[in-house]
């Protein structure tokens, strides 16, 4: 089945809607200060209109304070809410009943330990997203372009909804779809010419990709 495709970190109209046109389910907008990608909230609420209905607009957020929120939401209108930093499942039960949107919650991955806390979410968070753990030295909690072990997430129950993120590019999709069968994927880096700069071209060969990786195999012979 086709997966899911969010593209994240985007930052100009141009390439909002060239993911659009080419069947992005998400797209998603930053709000960590330190990331090349980051968008101011009223900015990101405009670049997103085109989007709206077509799209589930995500704001990502790393341990954001009420205060965050508030603005955020009243200025992007987001369909979800990506948490990406330390939130415990009790914040994330907050934010959802402060706010009444789904709550996609991110975790860290280098080792099948990192997959341990999931289970607390169960439940709790509406859907997954599962990144590569950031190199040393990075100050970003995601959007570094890394990859992690896919077959780490082979173990998770067929009813845990995730998207699969970290380093995917149109060159590693095809595996890393084949491994882990991921409901969704997410790509940023893999989609830039340069730290925070998407790429049309780029977003067209991952489509291209995702798209050949999904094509039935035919019966030889046939
Ligand atoms: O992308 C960022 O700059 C970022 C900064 C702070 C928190 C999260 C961030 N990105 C979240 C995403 O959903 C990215 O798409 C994900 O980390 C994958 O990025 P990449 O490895 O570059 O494809």
């Amino acid at each position: 089945m086709k997966p899911d495709i969010k593209i994240c970190g985007l930052k100009t109209a141009e390439t909002i809607d060239r993911a659009l046109a080419r069947g992005a389910t998400h797209i998603g907008f930053i709000f960590f200060e330190k990331s090349p990608r980051y968008v101011e909230p009223d900015i990101a609420g405009k670049l997103a209109e085109p989007a709206r209905g077509k799209a589930k607009i995500v704001a990502v957020v790393v341990n954001p304070t009420n205060d965050d929120l508030d603005e955020i939401v009243a200025l992007l209108k987001p369909d979800i809410l990506q948490l990406h930093g330390d939130e415990s499942p009790e914040r994330v039960l907050t934010i959802k009943a402060v706010y009444g949107l789904p709550v996609m919650k991110a975790f860290s991955v280098r080792t099948a330990d990192d997959l341990k806390p999931v289970e607390a979410y169960i439940g709790v968070a509406d859907r997954f997203l599962f990144d590569a753990r950031p190199p040393k030295g990075s100050d970003l909690p995601g959007g570094n372009g890394v990859s992690f072990d896919w077959s780490l997430l082979t173990w998770l129950d067929d009813n845990v909804d995730y998207m699969l993120s970290g380093g995917l590019n149109k060159g590693n999709i095809a595996e890393a779809l084949a491994i882990t069968k991921a409901p969704g994927i997410d790509a940023s880096s893999g989609v830039e010419s340069a730290p925070g700069v998407k790429n049309v071209a780029m977003i067209d060969e991952f489509f291209d990709a995702v798209e050949r990786a999904n094509q039935p195999e035919t019966a030889s012979g046939s």
